[in-house]
Formats: C-alpha cells, sequence, structure tokens
C-alpha cells in the first residue's frame, strides 16, 4: 500500500493577511500489493452459485458446533414449514375443487369443510415452525457472532510481530471485521434460504401436478431477479473492497481524533476543524464510491425486473389460454392462480435469499482468509525449551531488515550478556536500540545471524516458554483499561493475595498514589469506564515498571523506562534495577545518559552496529559517539 500526500503545502506566515495555503485532503490509498487482488475479479455467475454449497456446509458445521440442539430444531422446523406449505397448497386445490363445482352451496361448503380444516392446522404448524427457527437462530447467533470475533482477536494477538509490518495485513484485518459483523447474518440467510428451499419444492410439485408447463415458465419469471441480486451484491462487495484502505485509515483516525487521552492535542493545538474537514472529505471520498455504483445497480434492476415481468406475463397468458381452450377445468384454473402465487412467492425467495447468502459469504471469505492467513503467520519455531534459569544471552552477527527497508534496523550486532550483570543500550534516535531489545526477547526473530539462550536458538525455541522468562517494559506500553492490580500481574498472579503486587507498587513509588485510589488495587484504570480513575503519564510509567518487576524473570528488559517520571521516580526505579540485578540479566535502553553510570556495560550503536561499548568511565575517556553525547546532554 503506499500513500501520498495530495498536498505538502506548508503554512509559511503567521500574519492574518498572508495568503494560507488550504487544510491538505486526505492522503490517497492505493493497493499495489498481492492482496490487493479482488477475490471476485474474472469470477463467473456459474461460480459464484457455486459457492453456496460450500457456504451453507461451513454455516451447518459453525453452527453445529455452538449448539447443536438449536441446529436440530432449526432443521425439523424448516421441513415442517415446507411440508405444512405444500399440505396448505393441496388441500387449497381440493377445497377449491369443491368449492367451485356444481351443487348448493352449503353442500359445496360441507364437501369442501375437511379440506379447509387441514389448511387451517397445517397454516397454524407453518407458523408455529416459523416462529420456533426463530427462536434457534436466535440461540445459534450470538454465539456464533462471538466465536467469529474471539477467533480473530486471538489470531492477531497469536501471530509473529514481524507481520503487522506486512503490506495490507492491516486492511485485511478490516476486512475480516467486517466479515465478523456480518456473521449474524448468516444463520438467518441460511434459515430463510432453506426454508425457501422447501417451500419451492413443495409447491414446484403440486403446480407442476396442475399442468406441467407452470412451473417452467415460473422459474423463467423468477431466474432474473436471482440473476440481478448475485450481480449487485457483486458490485456491492466490489465497492466494499475499493474502500477498505480508506475505511480503515478513517477507522483508525476516529479512534485518534476521539479518545480522551489526545484530546488535548485536539483542542489545544487547534486541529479540531482540521480533524472534522479530513473526516469528512474521507467520508465523501467512500461516499462517491458507493454512489458511483448506484447507477449500474439501477441497470441490473431494471434489466432483470422487465424479464421477470415478461416470463410472469407469459405465465399469466398461458394460464388463461389453457383455461379458455379448456384444457383444463375452471376449479382447476382457479387453483393454479394460487399454486401460482405460492410458488412465486416460494421462488422469489429462494432466488433473493441465496443471492443474501451468497453476499454474506463475500464477507465471510475475508474473515476466513484472513483467518488462514494470520494462521499461517503463527510462531513455528520449533519446541525446544528455556531453562528456568538462565544463566547466558548471546547474540551472533545478528541482523533485521524491517519489510519495505533497504537498509537494516539492526546490521551484524554480536555481544553477550551474563546473569547478573546490567547492560545498557545508547545511541541516536533511529540507530536500532529497540529493534535490538525486541530481538534479545525474540518478538522479532534475527534475518541473518542467532540469538541463543543458553545455547538454544531463538528460532527453535517455543516463544511461550522464552516469554515467560522475560518482563519487557517496551517503549510504546499500554495503558491498560483494567485494574490496578491487573495492570501489575497483567492477569497472571503469582500469589493468592496482594503482598507481592504490593511490593511491586512499592518498588516504583506508586503506593500512595494507589491507596489514593477510590478503589485501591480494584480501581478500574480508564477514566471513560464508570467508576474508573486516570493516571498521570509518569505514574502510568511506573505501574509499567512496577508489573516488570513483578515478573521476576531471568531477563528483565526496560526500553526508556523512565522518560515521564520525575527524578525521584526514576532513582528510585534505577536503584530498584540495581538492587535485584544479581539474580537476573537486565537490559535497559535509555537517553538518559548518566542512567547509564549503573551499568555494568553500555553498547552504543550507530545505524544498526555496535560502534561502541565499555563502561561509563571507559566510553567518557574514549572520546567518541558516547562521549560526544554525554557532552551535548550536559551542553543543554
Ligand atoms: N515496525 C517498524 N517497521 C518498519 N521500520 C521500523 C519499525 N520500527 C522501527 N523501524 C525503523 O528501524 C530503524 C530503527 O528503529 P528503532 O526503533 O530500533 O530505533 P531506536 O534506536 O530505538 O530509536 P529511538 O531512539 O527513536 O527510540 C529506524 O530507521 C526505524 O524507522
Amino acid at each position: 500500500m503506499t500513500a501520498t500526500d495530495a498536498s505538502t503545502a506548508h503554512a509559511g506566515d503567521s500574519t492574518a493577511e498572508a495568503p494560507k495555503p488550504p487544510p491538505p485532503p486526505p492522503a490517497l490509498i492505493s493497493f499495489e500489493g498481492k492482496h490487493a487482488r479482488n477475490p471476485l475479479a474474472g469470477t463467473g455467475f456459474g461460480a459464484m452459485c457455486r459457492r453456496l454449497p460450500a457456504v451453507l456446509w461451513r454455516t451447518a458445521r459453525m453452527a453445529w458446533a455452538v449448539d447443536r440442539p438449536a441446529v436440530v430444531l432449526l432443521l425439523v422446523c424448516q421441513l415442517l414449514t415446507g411440508a405444512a406449505a405444500a399440505v396448505v397448497l393441496a388441500f387449497t386445490a381440493r377445497a377449491m375443487t369443491h368449492l367451485l363445482g356444481t351443487g348448493a352451496v352449503s353442500e359445496r361448503l360441507g364437501a369442501a369443510l375437511p379440506a379447509l380444516v387441514v389448511v387451517a392446522t397445517a397454516a397454524g404448524l407453518a407458523r408455529t415452525g416459523s416462529a420456533l427457527a426463530s427462536y434457534a437462530d436466535g440461540r445459534i447467533t450470538p454465539r456464533l457472532t462471538t466465536e467469529a470475533d474471539v477467533a480473530l482477536v486471538a489470531a492477531v494477538c497469536r501471530v509473529e510481530a514481524s507481520a503487522y509490518g506486512e503490506d495490507g495485513f492491516a486492511d485485511r484485518q478490516e476486512a475480516a471485521e467486517v466479515g465478523v459483523t456480518r456473521t449474524r447474518l448468516m444463520v438467518q440467510d441460511a434459515q430463510r434460504f432453506l426454508a425457501a428451499l422447501v417451500r419451492m419444492i413443495a409447491a414446484s410439485g403440486v403446480i407442476t401436478a396442475l399442468h406441467w408447463m407452470l412451473l417452467p415458465l415460473l422459474l423463467l419469471a423468477v431466474l432474473p431477479a436471482g440473476v440481478g441480486a448475485v450481480l449487485s451484491a457483486r458490485v456491492d462487495y466490489e465497492t466494499h473492497y475499493a474502500n477498505v484502505g480508506d475505511r480503515n485509515v478513517r477507522s483508525m483516525m476516529r479512534w485518534w481524533a476521539t479518545y480522551s487521552r489526545f484530546g488535548d492535542e485536539v483542542r489545544a493545538n487547534g486541529m479540531t476543524g482540521y480533524l472534522g474537514y479530513w473526516y469528512r472529505s474521507l467520508s465523501d471520498r467512500i461516499d462517491e464510491r458507493t454512489l458511483t455504483a448506484a447507477p449500474r445497480m439501477l441497470r441490473i434492476a431494471l434489466s432483470t425486473s422487465a424479464l421477470g415481468g415478461l416470463f410472469l406475463l407469459a405465465t399469466w397468458a398461458t394460464l388463461a389460454w389453457l383455461a379458455t381452450t379448456g384444457r383444463i377445468a375452471l376449479p382447476v384454473a382457479a387453483t393454479a392462480v394460487v399454486a401460482v402465487q405460492t410458488t412465486l412467492g416460494a421462488l422469489s425467495q429462494f432466488v433473493i435469499h441465496g443471492a443474501a447468502m451468497f453476499h454474506t459469504s463475500l464477507y465471510l471469505a475475508d474473515m476466513r482468509g484472513f483467518l488462514d492467513a494470520a494462521a499461517e503467520r503463527a510462531p513455528r519455531r520449533g519446541t525446544a525449551t528455556i531453562p528456568e534459569r538462565v544463566d547466558e544471552i548471546r547474540l551472533e552477527e545478528v541482523v533485521h531488515r524491517y519489510p519495505g527497508k533497504e537498509e537494516p534496523a539492526v546490521d551484524g550486532v554480536s555481544l553477550t550478556l551474563r546473569r547478573g550483570e546490567i547492560l545498557a543500550i545508547v545511541g541516536e534516535n533511529g540507530s536500532g536500540k529497540s529493534t535490538l531489545a525486541r530481538l534479545i526477547t525474540g518478538v522479532l526473530l534475527a534475518e541473518k545471524g542467532r540469538v541463543l539462550w543458553d545455547g538454544v536458538d531463538l528460532a527453535d525455541a517455543d516463544p511461550d516458554a522464552v516469554w515467560r522468562r522475560t518482563a519487557f517494559v517496551p517503549q510504546n506500553f499500554a495503558c491498560w483499561p483494567l485494574r490496578a492490580r491487573e495492570n501489575i500481574t497483567l492477569g497472571q498472579p503469582r500469589t493468592f493475595d496482594d503482598a507481592e503486587v504490593w511490593r511491586a507498587v512499592d518498588a516504583v513509588g506508586m503506593r500512595d498514589a494507589v491507596e489514593k485510589l477510590p478503589r485501591q488495587l480494584d480501581t478500574l484504570l480508564a477514566k471513560e469506564l464508570w467508576g474508573g480513575a486516570e493516571l498521570s503519564g509518569g505514574q502510568w510509567q511506573r505501574l509499567a515498571c512496577g508489573r516488570a518487576l513483578y515478573r521476576r524473570t531471568p531477563l528483565l528488559i526496560l526500553d526508556e523506562p523512565t522518560s515521564q517520571m520525575d527524578p525521584r521516580g526514576e532513582r528510585r526505579i534505577f536503584l530498584e534495577i540495581k538492587r535485584i540485578a544479581a539474580e537476573r540479566m537486565t537490559v535497559v535502553v535509555t537517553h538518559q545518559l548518566e542512567n547509564t553510570r549503573l551499568a555494568d556495560r553500555i553498547v552504543v550503536l550507530r545505524e544498526g552496529r555496535v560502534v561502541e561499548q565499555g563502561s561509563y568511565d571507559e566510553l567518557l575517556a574514549g572520546g567518541g559517539l558516547f562521549a560526544e553525547l554525554v557532552g551535548l546532554a550536559q551542553d543543554r
């Protein structure tokens, strides 16, 4: 995917008189990756129809997995409704024969009565069956949607971190999200399609018994509507597909623009107007594509309706001809009128719901495709386990290049970290520090070279075993909308009481702040939630450090852990790191070079390579990049 700013104008002059450039419209997003191939491109009508049995089968399997009794109830009800429809039609015909026959009215009514009773009973059964089928659908659908949603979230959480950087991954995820919301229509569509199918078979049998010519004509009358519905679904999906990228960026922007955490930036920088303009411009662009499709939809609807109407006219004309030429008796002709209406209704429902199923299946295919793609990107590294106590991490000529980048972010780094050691990683912005931290933890795998934990290559190790032994504070940590307790334990408590949690809270100097929360450790840390509370930026960072300390793992790795902290908090964290260092390997990435005094060794990165390493004093005396950076920091 490429994004190009439609305008690169800059506001150069802030005086009121000077002309200002207009606000730039949203970036144009165009697909160039292989994922951009519309799955419908080159698919013919026949191929589209052949999808239906597969969709039905998959729906049935998914529904069966969530609620078997409801599926059985649904199927039984469909059969019952269909059979009842056939009985209604057949006995209506019988009643008609009596009612339109010869003899006194009372005699004719009397003769027709048994058939009318059967019609009423069957109609009642059909209604009951239909209500029960809706009930079964109501039981299956919410759980089916939840299953799909949970599967999607789990799949995304499981993929290798490198997948996020793949071209189009986020757009495919967005398309899959639409698939999840469409899951709610899946059972309904399938149920209505099946109901119409059963009714159609029943009605076709009855109408064929009246005269063989009627059914083919009715089929011809309905077929254009079916073709039209499928073609319209195709156009609708094409529009949806063209809008995926824009919709994705719009929903991202919507979140950033409306999230309270970023509200100050939006207001105090006067961004509200631009955000509103941007949002509307992008929405207009999406609408424009949708509106472009409208005339195509109209053409399809008009032409297929006209064709269908012609065939329907032919059906009625044939019926009139059969009756007037005496080829069928008058009572049979009257029954045929009812039968034609019923069969027409059943056939129309059949094609309309068939098309709806096809339509839904397109979105579900996106979801399925994404889940398959995510499964392919799940870690497949091997099953080698890591010892409980890790004594050494060794990097051998490690190289990592992000997708689409010319230069590697980490370029041939070799270093060894031993238990009890504190390693500081420093360097200018973009020199590869965070990437190196991600490689040490195995969140990223080396493209070349090896990362060995006690001799086990992370490329062959079970990632869960590695991450059970890791405590990582990334540069961009999350402010979880969980209780304060879970923000420390991350839902992985080590003890049954809170003693360890308070110990971690104390270690980062947060006891006062947590005790002042309305429900202490039970307080939800999200002020948007009822009863929730908010922390300051530095307090959040202290909490993030607290959870890493709580884990007590062989590797503690902190990427800019104190950038928002006051000097007291910063000192406290570093003293704690030093205090517990003997039991583990510690890596600290920092721009606060004074803090590196506590490290046993400092590694200086430049353009992904280690250019210096040694103790604080050695590097300062060396007069290299480190000494220069320290000088710049002191010169501020
Ligand atoms: N997810 C990513 N996808 C693509 N490129 C990335 C990604 N993360 C980082 N990079 C690139 O890799 C290089 C190294 O980035 P890295 O974040 O490791 O630097 P850093 O030394 O931690 O920088 P800083 O001091 O600003 O945090 C940079 O050129 C950056 O643009």
